[in-house]
Parts: structure tokens; C-alpha cells; sequence
């Protein structure tokens, strides 16, 4: 059935997830970023993400598409280039992750597309 047919994008998904994760070696894409951290985050970023929410949408079959997965893993790259400033250690590891991590979707959709 469908569902079946679902279980390998899902498992490709968590194992691009995890890839994108290991370029993140401080963790400071996990998780939220949290009122005490930044209390003024939240007027400056409308639309949070991060690695914990993108596997709970992962998780819960919210991504039809890759590209629906690549829009999020963007969303947490550009949230973090607009509330730090382009000398911060968090800009720059953005930038670096962003270099690492769209080639590493770029093979998950290559892949997307025989297993899809
Ligand atoms: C990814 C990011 O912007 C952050 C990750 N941890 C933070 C703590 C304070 C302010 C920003 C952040």
C-alpha cells in the first residue's frame, strides 16, 4: 500500500536528517532557541525552526517532498543569518553548514528520485 511505499523517503529523510546534524558539531541547531537564550528571538524570527522539529515533522510524514525537507534545512540556515551578526561565531557556522549541508540534499534528492 502507499504506506509501505512511504517507509523508504521516510527513512531517507531521518538519514539525511542525521547528516545534516553531524555538520552541526556545537548542537546549536537541535533545538529551539529559548526565551532565556534571546528573549527578543522571538520578535525578530517568525517563523522558528530546527533539527528536533524538522524530526518530529519527519517522524509524523509532514514532508511530501524533498524539497519541502530543503525549505525547512534553509528556514533554520536563514532564521540564524538574520537574528546574528555576520561576525558571530552562530553566522558563520551557518554559512558553513548551508555549504555542506545542500550538497548533502542535493544527493538526497538524486536518491529521492529512484526510491520516490
Ligand atoms: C542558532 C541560533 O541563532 C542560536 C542558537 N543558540 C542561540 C542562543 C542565543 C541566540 C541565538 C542562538
Amino acid at each position: 500500500s502507499m504506506e509501505y511505499k512511504l517507509q523508504p523517503f521516510i527513512m531517507l529523510q531521518r538519514h539525511t536528517l542525521n547528516l545534516l546534524q553531524e555538520k552541526d558539531a556545537e548542537d546549536i541547531f537541535v533545538n529551539p532557541v529559548s526565551d532565556e537564550e534571546a528573549p527578543d528571538y522571538k520578535d525578530i524570527i517568525k517563523h522558528p525552526m530546527c533539527f528536533s522539529v524538522m524530526r518530529n515533522k519527519v517522524d509524523t510524514h509532514r514532508y511530501k517532498t524533498m524539497e519541502a525537507f530543503e525549505a525547512d534545512f534553509k528556514l533554520i540556515i536563514h532564521n540564524c543569518c538574520m537574528y546574528n551578526a555576520k561576525d558571530t561565531v552562530f553566522y558563520r557556522e551557518a554559512l558553513l553548514l548551508k555549504e555542506e549541508g545542500m550538497e548533502i540534499i542535493k544527493d538526497a534528492k538524486l536518491i529521492a528520485e529512484k526510491v520516490g
